[in-house]
């Protein structure tokens, strides 16, 4: 039995499409309790394989991509699984960019799993990224079981949360001097990249989007979901400075009915944010409003004049985030601590390179980081570092896990006070 692993030919494209769950109709995502999914059906449409024709248009269009990079495993010469990474840049600490590798669509088919070839893509993938200088990889995991063994860690979370129209009274506030604006998808299409690229140069854990993010919105209805519906905010002077999509989904049972959808939000400054919500939570003939993929630190609380109001019914990870040059990613980033701080990361079987005591000098302005032999202030494993790097986690935590030991005196809170970020990271779509 021969194995390769390597990146399909365009012959191969629709066998590679073929090994992954979404060309395929099977599930993506673990069972996901109801409650994640906005609308009242306890879960979306059904999925169906993709027609070959289908598979043919995305074979041109991702291979036309330079910034998409495919790995196939071949078995005697059948493509049997695929995976691929996407370059993206993402906002790091500093409101930096650091290039990445987003670990996309990844599937093995069923004959074949178990036998390390998800480990062998994961690999090739790693290596190609650092030969393109991309010292992170992220992803979003199906299952939360598989990807800690590759050396990934959550590292932004997201909440689902939900506001009784009758409960949703917002604290007062001066007179918005801009507009909203119900908006079709074609005005949607263009909106959203321009206030997207406000916000994420912003926002720590934000992306840059994939040039096929928006191209998909559109007006017409899904099932008993109901079309996507686009709201848009403009500033006194015009110019778009926030956008929301939405859907006022039929719901079968009389509790869930009249529910308002969230589907995606981004506001570049509180003005906007505020008047957005403000429509959304007052919508004539809805009772209750349904947000998802919101970050934890959600400002609206603190606008509700009951903040208890905002009822979180689910959080989750969301991006996970795996280092893969220590020194380029840490050195990436700024401290808004400053501080110095010797660590050591004692095992990463996949990226061998990590693996020794390093010394981080860090302030507001970046930082420099040199291999030592000196004394560690703490141990940690490289997953517990790629929670931190985004700024999220909390190094006290996984110090009570045991997966940092501290040496010297206060190196956790040290660790802590030159990560965190605030408000935490959080990034608005996957990939
Ligand atoms: C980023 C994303 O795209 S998430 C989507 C991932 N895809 C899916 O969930 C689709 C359905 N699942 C699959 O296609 C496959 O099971 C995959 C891709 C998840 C794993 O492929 P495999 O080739 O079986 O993985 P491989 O044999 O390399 O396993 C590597 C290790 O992960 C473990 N592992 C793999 N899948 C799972 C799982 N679902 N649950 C728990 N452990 C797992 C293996 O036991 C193995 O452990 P070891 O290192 O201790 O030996």
């Amino acid at each position: 039995m021969t194995t390769e692993v390597r990146r399909p030919t365009r012959a191969e494209m629709a066998d590679y499409y073929r090994a992954l769950p979404y060309a395929n109709g099977l599930p993506m995502w673990e069972p996901a309790p109801a409650a994640w999914h906005g609308g009242p059906e306890p879960w979306p449409p059904p999925r169906v394989p993709a027609p070959a024709e289908q598979l043919e248009q995305w074979a041109d269009t991702d291979l036309a991509d330079d910034g998409f990079h495919p790995v196939a495993a071949i078995v005697d010469g059948k493509v049997v699984g695929g995976s691929a990474m996407l370059s993206f840049d993402i906002t790091v600490p500093g409101h930096r960019q650091l290039p990445m590798g987003g670990v996309t669509a990844t599937g093995v088919i069923a004959t074949y799993r178990r036998r390390g070839l998800l480990r062998k893509l994961m690999q090739a993938m790693f290596d190609e990224a650092l030969d393109r200088g991309e010292p992170l990889a992220t992803l979003s995991a199906s299952e939360g079981s598989i990807y800690g063994r590759f050396g990934y860690s959550p590292a932004t979370m997201r909440a689902r949360w939900e506001i009784r129209r009758g409960e949703a009274q917002l604290r007062p506030a001066a007179d918005d001097r801009g507009s909203l604006e119900l908006a079709d998808a074609a005005a949607a299409r263009v909106a959203w990249p321009a206030v997207h690229a406000a916000v994420r140069a912003e926002r720590i854990g934000e992306l840059t989007p994939r040039p096929d993010r928006w191209d998909g919105l559109t007006d017409t209805a899904s099932g008993t979901d109901g079309p996507l519906r686009y709201l848009i905010h403009r500033d006194q002077q015009g110019a778009v400075d926030g956008i929301a999509h939405y859907r006022l989904p039929w719901s079968p049972t009389a509790e869930r009915a009249g529910t308002l959808v969230v589907e995606a939000f981004e506001a570049t400054n509180p003005t906007a944010y505020r008047a957005l919500w403000s429509l959304l939570l007052d919508f004539d003939l809805t009772q209750l409003v349904v947000a998802h993929s919101r970050p934890r630190d959600e400002p609206l609380r603190w606008l509700l004049a009951n903040p208890r109001a905002l009822r979180v019914t689910r959080q989750s990870d969301n991006l996970w985030a795996r280092i893969l040059d220590v020194p380029r990613a840490l050195e990436g980033r700024a401290y808004e601590t400053p501080g110095e701080l010797t660590f050591t990361i004692e095992d990463d079987p996949m990226c061998p390179a990590n693996v020794g005591t390093w010394h981080l000098v860090a302030d507001e302005s970046g930082a420099d980081v040199e291999r030592t032999d000196g004394q560690a202030d703490l141990a940690l494993d490289i997953q517990a570092l790629s929670t931190l790097f985004l700024g999220g986690g909390s190094a006290h935590d996984f110090a009570y896990a045991g997966r940092i030991r501290p040496v010297t005196d206060d190196a956790v809170g040290k660790l802590a006070r030159m990560f965190r970020t605030d408000p935490e990271p959080h990034n608005s779509f996957a990939f």
